[in-house]
This record gives C-alpha cells, sequence and structure tokens, in this order.
C-alpha cells in the first residue's frame, strides 16, 4: 500500500463573492453579523454553492487505544475506552446528548481499541492498540496508511449520503500524549509547551508525561524525516483516520468542525501532507489542554468558543455546529431590503 491521497478542488472565489454580496442586500447593517458572516461566506466557498446546505449534519467520533498508556501517562484506565464505546452505543455519553440536541446522525468508528468490537459501533480495527512509542514506533507505514484509509472512505460515505457538515471527534485513552509528542515532531514545540493534564492529571503526573514525550521525541527525532513518519512514529490510529477523513471531506467539497486538542493536531497533519485540506476546516473551541493554544496558531485558526471544555468525542464540534447552521440559514433564509421594503443605506454629505 502507498500513500494515495484525493484531488481537492480549490475554494470557489465565484461562490465566495456571490455569497458576501447577498448578505450585503440581507435586511441588517452591512457586516453586523460579524462572524457569522464569515462562516456563511466560509461554507459557499467550500461547498461551491449559495446559499450553503446545513440540514444534514454527522459526527464521526474515531476510537482507538494507545500502547504508550502502559508509562501511566492518563489519569484512567486503558479499559475506559472500551467502556465509553459501550457507553455510546447505549446512548448516554455527552456527545449523544448533543448530537441529538442537533439533529446530527452519531457515527462511532472503532480503529483500534484493544478489545472486542461493540455492537452498534463501526468495526473498522487495524490492530488492538499501537505499539508504546516509548520503545518503538507506534504504527508500522503499512497500518497508518490503513487508518488514513478508514478515514478517507468514512469522508467519502458521508458525501455518498449527502451529508452537508461533517463534525470530527476522538475517543481514546492516552491520545493527548499521541498527540503531544506528534506536535513536539512536527514543530519546534517543548514539552512545556505542548504537554498538558489530558483527562487531568496531578502536577507530579505532568512532570512524568513531559519526561516521556521528552525522551520519546528525542529518540524518535534520530530517523522521523516526514510528517507521515512522524505519524507512524508516536501518532495514533484515531489519529490518522482523522486526518484521513479531513482530507477525504475537503476532497468531497464537505465543510469538516475541528473539535478539540487531538482532533486539530490531526488538522496539522493533514496541513502537512496536503495543504489545501485546510481550507475546509472550521474549528470550533478553544480546549483548556494546554497544547491546543499553540497547534491552533500554527495553522492560523480562531475558533469559535471558548468554553472551558477538554473533553473530546466531537462535543466541542457538535456545539459549534449551532453557529455554522445559523451562519448558512441566515444566507438561505433571511430577507433583503428589497423584499422586505426596508429603506437601505443612505450617503449622506455632511460637510
Ligand atoms: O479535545 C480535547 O481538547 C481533549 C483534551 C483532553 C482530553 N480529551 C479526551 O480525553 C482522552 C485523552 O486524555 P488522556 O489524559 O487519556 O490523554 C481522550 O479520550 C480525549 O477525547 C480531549
Ligand atoms: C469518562 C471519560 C469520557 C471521555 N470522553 C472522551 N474522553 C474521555 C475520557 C474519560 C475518562
Amino acid at each position: 500500500m502507498e500513500l494515495k491521497l484525493p484531488e481537492i478542488p480549490e475554494l470557489s472565489r465565484q461562490h465566495r463573492l456571490a455569497a458576501q454580496e447577498q448578505l450585503d442586500r440581507k435586511t441588517k447593517p452591512v457586516g453586523s453579523l460579524g462572524r457569522l458572516e464569515e462562516l456563511a461566506v466560509q461554507l459557499c466557498a467550500i461547498q461551491h454553492k449559495v446559499p450553503p446546505d446545513t440540514a444534514r449534519k454527522r459526527i464521526l467520533v474515531f476510537a482507538a487505544d494507545h500502547g504508550i498508556t502502559e508509562e501511566k501517562v492518563s489519569a484512567y484506565p486503558r479499559e475506559v475506552t472500551a467502556q465509553m464505546l459501550a457507553n455510546f452505543a447505549a446512548g448516554g455519553a455527552a456527545i449523544n446528548v448533543l448530537a441529538r440536541l442537533m439533529g446530527g446522525e452519531l457515527f462511532v468508528v472503532d480503529v483500534g481499541v484493544a478489545a472486542e468490537p461493540v455492537v452498534g459501533v463501526k468495526n473498522r480495527k487495524v490492530r488492538w492498540g499501537t505499539r508504546n512509542f516509548a520503545h518503538e514506533p507506534a504504527m508500522t507505514v503499512e497500518e497508518t496508511l490503513q487508518a488514513l484509509n478508514v478515514g478517507i472512505e468514512l469522508a467519502f460515505e458521508a458525501a455518498e449520503d449527502e451529508v452537508d457538515i461533517l463534525c470530527l471527534g476522538e475517543m481514546g485513552i492516552g491520545n493527548t500524549t499521541a498527540a503531544a509528542a506528534l506536535l513536539c515532531l512536527l514543530t519546534e514545540a517543548r514539552e512545556e509547551q505542548v504537554v498538558g493534564r489530558g483527562t487531568g492529571l496531578t502536577d507530579a503526573q505532568l512532570e512524568h508525561k513531559r519526561a516521556i514525550v521528552a525522551r520519546a521525541v528525542a529518540r524518535h527525532r534520530e530517523w522521523v524525516k516526514t510528517p507521515f513518519e512522524a505519524l507512524c512514529a508516536v501518532g495514533g490510529l484515531e489519529i490518522a483516520a482523522l486526518v484521513g477523513s479531513m482530507i477525504g471531506a475537503a476532497a468531497s467539497k464537505i465543510p469538516v468542525i475541528v473539535d478539540g486538542f487531538i482532533v486539530t493536531v490531526a488538522a496539522l497533519v493533514a496541513y502537512h501532507l496536503t495543504p489545501k485540506a485546510r481550507d475546509a476546516l472550521i474549528f470550533a473551541h478553544r480546549s483548556e489542554e494546554l497544547g491546543h493554544r499553540y497547534a491552533l496558531e500554527l495553522l492560523e485558526a480562531n475558533p469559535l468558543l471558548d468554553l472551558g471544555m477538554r473533553l473530546g468525542e466531537g462535543s466541542g464540534a457538535a456545539l459549534a455546529s449551532f453557529l455554522v447552521e445559523a451562519a448558512g440559514r441566515i444566507l438561505r433564509e433571511m430577507a433583503t431590503f428589497a423584499e422586505a421594503g426596508v429603506s437601505e443605506r443612505e450617503e449622506q454629505d455632511v460637510t
């Protein structure tokens, strides 16, 4: 298997201009809907249509386990990943509540959880968890490509189902360690800048996690030459699938709402592999996780929300989807000055 990525179309300048022109004719002072207007224009540029479609929303939650949990880097035991899959399937997790509230479909995809498959969760296991990257590369080239392809396939399936907006989330105990190490390997970041408390480490546990990441990153820097190799070295199966899904969605002109720290690091990998993947991304929120600010800055991303959240599961993306849908509906449904018989702005000479 080799790395073959789908072609990504350019953002549509024509639809961007048409969207802005229509917005300026709606019954509101020019520019008064602020970032909602930017969002509406961005949706049109990604989808190549005015007004944009926002009715059909799908959340993809990619789940996997991490060998690095052997190093005691998470506040919770590895088994929680599989247990949460059962919770997702039963409808009891935060993301189930938010999916119901937003009227979105929730697809949970097991790309590599270290347990038997769960009924109600899509089984696309590549292997039962990654290897411990403190000692060896987390994934082989073959495994990484397989996981990337799971993501690409799910994005293409969404396109076939005429999904309008894709929200991306993840579940995987230990994945803030993988994401932080990946961020270090891809950039000049130091561990103190990007290794955070994840699910809630104490000060002493955070020190330990930083030492583990520093040692592993130094070790893998010796051989890692490309972003793809960085993903193999310290990434995760769900992170690789997220990267694939972003590239597949961009190729299919589907806007993607990026959740927290882990999904943003996946976005950075996608950007390094194929820069145009960045164009289809909308950043949901600024997570409490330490490295998120840094990762967002690298992508020049200004997220919509800042609610002090650090859950994952796509929860921030689901919340931001309300704003994204609002932006699209404003362009679709608001009356123009002419339609409503409202007087337009006056050119007043005050000299
Ligand atoms: O999305 C975030 O910014 C975020 C920040 C901290 C933790 N998480 C979630 O918590 C898990 C990873 O935390 P940890 O401490 O086990 O590395 C994983 O299931 C993520 O969904 C997610
Ligand atoms: C309970 C629990 C739920 C989660 N959801 C995403 N990451 C999680 C981590 C834990 C520990």
